[in-house]
């Protein structure tokens, strides 16, 4: 394994905040940036002191830059310049010092040129015990590809003088990956990771805004630590990353995210063998939700009982010890929970009424839990009733819970024990068959947290991402599938204040489950006999039906059964979707309905603004303007 480290730069916070989280999180090291260094308040001592008290080491000090290939007489300054940071990384206690490639306009060209003042500085290095990393930047004037700094290394031809390579700049410029095998691991000094959403822009502005951490972004950073690995270099994998949310973001959370994507870059790279070597089980394949559970008080836990009934769901349950009941239908469970103490109470005096817990039936529990310890998820455990078993599980977004179920065994049915059954005489067939997907709102800068937390648990993948727009600005929202459709979660989140997503968040304490969208055999039956029960769904205009008319050549009949039952409609090719929302419950949460038809894949986005404009409306309390009187 090697060392793991992250740049100073790539965190929130001051000097001492980052550091405490970096160690916090468990990595061995950190490069100091310069400017993290320059702004705090104490001398380099005072810093190397905190650094080796924190049990980390300093694995560069950087950057420094326009060095190579200077004229005089900017040349002998810049060498000065050097010794002057090399007597200040003697004191700080860092001996690599990271020099990026240069970009003044004053430099001058030439390998031999550029070798020649590195075969210098080795020995002015040699002189105060440190070395030096020559990095490409991907807009060098002179050196932009890693093949440039390595021939440039290896004609300078001294022991005090390294590589350092970057996965992005690498990545970034798509430099091709085979050439890295051939240069001698013990010449790489220093290798910095990063990844990044694939932008079409200028590569400065994507490099210094934009990256992320492993995993988080589209570049192949895996095959590049692969890559890396040939060499036989063993020194540490350090993130370096510019991001401007990571600069704003919470700092123990970011350095969490950072070691997290490390590790799971470092199973992702294992994996690649053959056979596959690694330290930890593959990420758990899930294969269906087992149950949701809502915590609330006992008043809005009748309203939500009832809203279940007419949803088609029964009372299935009654729980042997505790104040909980259980709803089922057509193989979907959910839990109402109005205990006065415990986890689900505290979550409901939190967060208001809502989603508190989420059951995942996975493969193998024992292993899923195992792959949560490595990733540093935290796990939960609480108090069970006398002949109750615990249920293993983890916190998920905004503190709620994830428990893991098996399909067959003690773990399968456990939970359903701790029920008293409750017979089904109705005779009445389900209207829905299973939950199609979970969709959570959180604070948009928390978004590439649970996106690598989703994806490195479980395994669940990226498709595109997608902006829509609310009436109040717009919506990011990133979709995690599985391949067999079992399990889908919808991550959203927003940066404008007063869309529903990001007032979900403010004004409920925090990230949570917004809606839940069941599948249905047959929508207009469901949506039938639930208004039979008294239920009423949301209004929609009809410019849209209007507009669907124009769009797709619908079937009149069809249309028309469209804008009667309130169904939204898309279609992709052959496929096509249909869904319909309930009203807002307790101005937390809703439902939705949908039906898939053809093998459609998507979630119906292009209804999204529909919708939202739709529920933002009935947020508002109806005011007409009215003329003035003039009285
Ligand atoms: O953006 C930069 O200037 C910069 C500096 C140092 C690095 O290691 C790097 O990758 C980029
Ligand atoms: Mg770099």
């Amino acid at each position: 394994m090697n060392p793991t480290s992250i740049a100073t730069v790539s965190i929130s916070g001051d000097l001492a905040e980052k550091l405490t989280a970096i160690a916090a999180a468990g990595f061995e090291g950190i490069e100091v940036f310069e400017n993290d260094f320059l702004s705090f308040d104490g001398g380099p001592r005072d810093v190397g002191r905190m650094v080796s008290d924190l049990g980390l080491k300093i694995y560069a000090f950087q950057p420094f830059r326009d060095f190579e290939g200077m004229p005089e007489p900017l040349r002998a300054r810049t060498f000065a310049r050097a010794a002057r940071k090399f007597e200040v990384m003697n004191e700080l206690g860092a001996e690599l010092m990271l020099i990026c490639s240069n970009v003044s306009p004053q430099s001058l060209g030439g390998i031999d040129r550029a070798a020649a003042d590195f075969a210098e500085l080795g020995e002015l290095a040699a002189k105060h015990g440190v070395r030096v990393g020559y990095e490409a930047l991907a807009w060098g004037r002179h050196v932009n590809d890693y093949r440039d700094a390595w021939e440039i290394v290896r004609r300078a031809n001294h022991e005090r003088i390294g590589l350092i390579l970057d996965s992005f700049h690498t990545l970034a410029r798509r430099s091709p990956l085979e050439p890295i095998a051939s240069i001698p691991g013990d010449r790489i000094f220093l290798v910095q990771l990063a990844d990044a959403p694939k932008l079409d822009m200028d590569v400065l502005s994507w490099s210094r805004h934009f990256r992320n951490f492993p995993g988080q972004g589209d570049l192949a950073v895996v095959d590049f630590v692969k890559a890396v690995e040939a060499t036989g270099y063993s020194g540490p994998l350090s993130l370096e990353i510019f991001n401007d949310q990571f600069r704003a973001g919470s700092t123990r959370r970011l350095a969490t995210d950072g070691l997290r994507s490390l590790i799971q870059l470092g199973d992702k790279v294992a994996r690649l063998e053959t056979p596959a070597r690694s330290e930890m089980p593959d990420r758990a394949p899930c294969l269906a939700v087992e149950f949701i559970e809502f915590a609330l008080d006992e008043e809005p836990a009748h309203e939500l009982a009832a809203l279940f009934t007419a949803l088609g769901f029964r009372q299935s349950g009654t729980h042997r010890s505790k104040a909980v009941t259980r709803w089922s239908q057509g193989g979907v469970n959910l839990i109402i929970n109005t205990e006065k103490d415990g986890f689900a109470q505290s979550h409901a005096i939190m967060h208001g009424p809502g989603v508190c817990a989420l059951a995942l039936r996975v493969a193998d529990v024992e292993a899923t839990m195992a792959r949560a310890r490595a990733l540093k998820v935290p796990t939960f455990e609480q108090p069970v009733g006398p002949g109750e078993m615990e249920i293993p599980a983890i916190r998920g977004v905004g503190g709620s819970l994830i428990y893991f179920t098996e399909p067959t065994g003690d773990r399968a049915h456990s939970w359903e024990n701790d029920f008293l059954p409750v017979e089904d005489d109705s005779g009445r067939p389900p209207l829905l068959a299973g939950v199609d997907h979970i969709s959570q709102s959180m604070d948009y800068d928390e978004m590439l947290s649970w996106l690598l937390f989703y994806t490195s648990l479980f395994s669940l993948d990226r498709i595109p991402q997608l902006a829509i727009a609310d009436p109040a600005g717009l919506v990011e929202s990133r979709p995690l599938v599985n391949a067999e459709g079992s399990l889908r979660f919808i991550l959203n989140g927003s940066q404008a204040t007063r869309t529903l997503s990001s007032r979900f968040v403010s004004e409920h304490f925090g990230s949570g489950v917004q809606h839940i969208a069941f599948s249905a055999p047959d929508i207009f039956a469901a949506v039938t006999t639930m208004r039979e029960a008294g239920l009423s769904f949301l209004d929609i205009p009809e410019n849209y039906y209007d507009d669907l008319e124009a769009r797709y050549d619908l079937d009149p009949d069809f249309l028309e059964r469209l804008r009667e039952h309130h169904i939204l409609y898309d279609r992709d090719g052959e496929a096509e979707f249909l869904q319909v929302y309930t009203h807002v419950f307790a101005q937390r949460f809703f439902f939705e309905i949908v039906e898939r038809r053809g093998g459609y894949s998507g979630f119906g986005a292009v209804n999204a603004p529909v919708r939202l404009a739709a529920q933002a409306r009935e947020a508002r309390p109806v005011t007409v303007p009215r003329p003035l009187r003039e009285d």
